[in-house]
């Protein structure tokens, strides 16, 4: 199975209406390049103009605005879309950085809330949202591939990612606001590349573009190749994920299959 597939990045910011628009508009520019599933940016729907911001008052429910609109864009494309939004919880809890999977259908096909906060590099994101517990691997099919979702920071730790690899991903689609800075950019493509190699998988990660953020969005296959990337301007790029590409490197590094480390399943570390 041959299926091309988009990562998509733009800047969002506080204006929802504007940000709605880039996400259908990347959503739209991926099927006509060919794309049958399209990984759009951490914060599509609402980025917040200063990371000290509240964010409970912009955060929406899984059947609100935001994620009805992206519904009915996926469905008229016929394409799945994956897609991060500020997610509202019951109060007094703070807002979940939550991913969706909708499938061509227009159905939420899977839901993913960020594990590993952005605690470092100076920022606080647990200040304004609640981190998820570990729940079932945040998997979906997509014409007889599995793909996993995990968000930005969380390419930082390998275990989550193995996570899903483990039940069966054969594709990471990591949507990212990844900050800017020439180290961290250099830390966002060696972690990418670190975690197709690892896995032997293709990662799809999609960041936010600059200022604030770095763009340059890639996709990397099973051996560790940039496929595709987008540079540093919004916009789309496209590359083959392919069943017969990942067989032929799983059979040439079969890596997965030699591990050696008994590992224990994965578990909710204390906070
Ligand atoms: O604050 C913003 O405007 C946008 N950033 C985000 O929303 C999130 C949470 S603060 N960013 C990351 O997780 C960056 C990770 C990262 O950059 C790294 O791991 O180095």
């Amino acid at each position: 199975m041959d299926f091309p597939a988009a990562v998509a990045q733009f800047a969002s910011g506080p204006d929802k209406q504007l940000n709605l628009k880039s996400a259908t508009g990347a959503v739209d520019t991926a099927v006509r390049a060919g794309a049958r599933l399209v990984v759009l940016p951490e914060n599509s729907m609402y980025a917040a103009p200063d990371p000290a911001e509240d964010l409970t008052a912009h955060a929406e429910d899984l059947d609100g605005p935001f994620v009805t609109a992206l519904s009915v864009a996926a469905r008229a494309a016929g394409i799945t879309v994956v897609a991060g939004l500020t997610e509202r919880l019951p109060e007094p809890a703070r807002p979940a950085n939550t991913l969706v999977a909708i499938g061509a259908d227009g159905a939420i096909r899977a839901v993913y809330r960020k594990v590993h906060l952005y605690d470092a590099f100076g920022y606080r994101e647990s200040d304004h949202i609640t981190p998820a517990d570990i729940t079932e691997p945040a998997v979906f099919d997509v014409d007889g591939l599995r793909w996993g979702m995990l968000t930005c920071y969380d390419l930082r730790f390998p275990e989550a990612a193995r996570y899903l690899v483990d039940a069966g991903a054969v594709a990471l689609a990591l949507p990212a606001a990844w900050l800017a800075g020439p180290a961290k950019e250099d830390h966002w493509q060696v972690l990418a590349r670190a975690r197709a190699i690892e896995n032997t998988a293709y990662v799809l990660a999609a960041g936010q573009t600059g200022p604030v953020c770095c763009g340059q969005s890639i996709i990397v296959d099973p051996m560790g190749i940039v496929v595709a990337g987008a540079g540093e301007a919004p916009g789309v790029a496209v590359a083959t994920v392919s069943s017969t590409r990942l067989e032929e490197v799983r059979l040439t590094n079969p890596s997965l299959g030699n591990r050696r480390f008994q590992v224990e399943p994965a578990r909710l570390a204390p906070r």
